[in-house]
């Protein structure tokens, strides 16, 4: 649905916020907003750990109170091991449209040290556009570092955050 229709309709913008963390480990690609990015280390995590992706699932599951990702894909199930995020965020979009909902825009903020995300924020929110199937311009990806505290300071971990406006038809 597009966003002139449902706001002549009288939709009603819904917010969602999600965040999730992964820690850093040797041996493990590191995936993050659905690509592949050269570091020294990977994510560890049942799936491809993409922390990124992760935390925008939530927020959209959030935006639809439609519960987190654990409820839509449970760790305990050995279906998603090692498996691909991009599968969590297109069942996440389809969601959206299942409810003739649409997302107005996502806001992703990557949490770490190293790598730099800045370099290789355009290809991310390219992959995210295409994966939610809503234009590049919605989608922001952004990076801070925690000023070498914590966690994320000490390279043992990731954390990502991300916002959401779903425009969701009128009840
Ligand atoms: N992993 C990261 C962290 C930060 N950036 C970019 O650096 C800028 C400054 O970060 P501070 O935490 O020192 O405020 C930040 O605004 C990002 O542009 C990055 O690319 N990758
Ligand atoms: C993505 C899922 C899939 O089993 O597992 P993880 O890759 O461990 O990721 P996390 O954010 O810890 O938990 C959510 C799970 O749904």
């Amino acid at each position: 649905m597009d966003l002139k229709t449902l706001i002549a309709a009288g939709a009603i913008p819904r917010i969602g916020t999600g965040f999730d963390v992964h820690a850093l480990t040797e041996g493990r690609k590191l995936i993050l907003c659905g690509i592949e990015i050269p570091h020294t280390h990977g994510l560890s995590g049942h799936s491809d750990a993409d922390v990124a992706i992760h935390a925008l699932c939530d927020a959209i599951y959030g935006a639809l109170a439609e519960g987190d990702i654990g409820r839509h894909f449970p760790p305990s199930e050995a279906t998603w091991k090692n498996a691909d995020s991009a599968h969590f965020l297109r069942h996440a979009a389809q969601l959206v449209a299942s409810k003739g909902a649409a997302i107005t825009n996502a806001d992703i903020t990557i949490i770490c040290e190293h790598p730099k995300i800045t370099p290789h924020a355009q290809t991310m929110r390219t992959r995210l556009a295409d994966l939610l199937e809503i234009p590049i311009t919605r989608i922001s990806v952004k990076a801070t570092t925690t000023e070498k505290l914590g966690f994320p300071g000490r390279n043992e971990g990731i954390a990502a955050q991300a916002t959401v406006c779903v425009l969701v038809p009128a009840e």
